[in-house]
């Protein structure tokens, strides 16, 4: 596989997710010019935030099957492979929900609607899940690599630059993700631990 081409809305995923794969020990050449340029390409030809807006909506179902379908979907419109991405927060309290719709509950509240949200329930405990998916083209069944981080919902600290990085504590660490260095989240993420996964298969292909 010469290239890996990587389809998403979001700039923060971006950047993290070159970060990990080029580092380790046994790290992913990206081509970053050609990544680059098909994301712009992507971007502007097809807003896939919008597509993938779309594909939430109509996918009501679980992180996997929202997962799987956005990479289908993807795989198409490419017409070729590709990786995809989901990210969602789960909390305890609320058996799992909001999930892979943790965007539009963002969206709509906020960091502190977002504690609100867990008043009058006596855990925290949240955790961050990612599902990257690699479906070979269209037609074809995507594969989904997890990487799970567990940790706690807290009033927010640290820079809003991504999400909901300041309201996620990741357990034992005693800072937000906002409050580390890039280098420490992306060697405990929920993203860090799906891409060492999603590394092993494509350095198997
Ligand atoms: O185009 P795609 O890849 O779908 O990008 P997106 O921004 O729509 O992302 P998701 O559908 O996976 O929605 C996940 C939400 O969680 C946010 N998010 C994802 N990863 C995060 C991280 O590591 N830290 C904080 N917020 C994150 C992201 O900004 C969204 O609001
Ligand atoms: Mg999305």
């Amino acid at each position: 596989m010469s290239k890996l081409i990587f389809v998403t809305g979001n700039a923060n995923k971006l950047k993290e997710v070159k970060a990990i794969l080029s580092a380790g020990s046994t790290p992913i050449d990206i081509d970053s010019e050609s990544l680059d340029s098909k994301y712009a390409l992507f971007r502007r030809d097809l807003p896939f935030r919008y597509v993938s807006r779309i594909l939430v909506d109509e996918v009501q179902g679980s992180t996997q099957e929202v997962a799987k379908a956005k990479c289908r979907r993807a795989a198409e419109l490419l017409k070729g492979p590709c990786i995809t991405e989901d990210t969602a927060l789960c909390f305890e309290a609320l058996g799992g929900l909001p999930g892979p719709y943790i965007k539009h509950f963002l969206e709509k509240l906020g960091h502190e609607g977002i504690n609100n949200m867990l008043v009058g329930f006596e855990s925290k405990k949240a955790w961050a899940l990612c599902t990257f998916a690699y479906c070979a083209g269209p037609g074809e069944e995507p594969i989904l690599f997890e990487g799970r981080t567990d940790g706690a919902i807290v009033p927010a600290r640290g820079p809003a630059k991504f999400g909901w990085d300041p309201v996620f504590e990741p357990a034992g660490t005693g800072l937000t993700y906002a409050e580390m260095p890039a280098e420490q989240k992306n060697l405990l993420s929920h993203r860090y631990k799906a891409l060492e996964k999603l590394r092993v298969y494509i350095q198997s292909l």
